[in-house]
């Protein structure tokens, strides 16, 4: 079990934290903090503000993914799915939601649309080097092997 830290930020105290809406959830739905209602139209993207900032342990990396039910119903994602909140940022978490439905959709002050989902990031090393090893595959990709 990791310990996330999470502040509220000034100016949205009415807004929950993030919130499971079940037991073994993956996800901590996120409420929109927008202080009024805000129209998304077709085709638009918005970045809409959460009213929160975390501090993770290193190794530790937020995503910020979509509502399935919101894709289905709406057409509304996030148009950089998953959204990456690094280890060390400690900006306002922000949701960039695109509408690719057929119509306006609005969001409503505590409305959630998007769930926050913690992730282990293996520290990495990036050694460079002249040569890479072969494989059957090789530089086969994007489909090369058929349907
Ligand atoms: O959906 C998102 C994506 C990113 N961020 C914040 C946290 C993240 O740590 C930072 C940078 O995100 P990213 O690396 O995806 O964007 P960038 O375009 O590479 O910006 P930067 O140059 O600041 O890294 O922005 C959000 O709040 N919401
Ligand atoms: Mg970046």
């Amino acid at each position: 079990m990791y310990q996330v830290k999470i502040k509220k930020l000034s100016g949205y105290q009415d807004i929950s934290i993030p919130q499971k809406m079940s037991e073994f959830a993956s996800g901590f739905d996120i409420y929109a903090g927008v202080k009024e209602e805000v129209v998304i139209r077709k085709g638009e993207r918005v970045l809409i503000p959460t009213g929160f900032a975390l501090e993770m342990p290193v190794g530790i990396e937020a995503q910020i993914r979509p509502r399935s039910g919101l894709a289905l119903k709406n057409g509304i994602t996030l148009l950089n799915t998953p959204g990456t909140i690094d280890s060390d940022y400690r900006g306002e978490v922000k949701v960039i939601l695109i509408n690719l439905g057929e119509e306006d959709f609005i969001v409503k002050p505590g409305d959630r649309i998007a769930q926050l989902v913690f992730m282990e990031v293996p520290q990495v090393k990036l050694v460079e080097v002249e040569d890479i090893t072969q494989t059957n595959r090789g530089s086969g990709g994007f489909g090369h092997t058929g349907k």
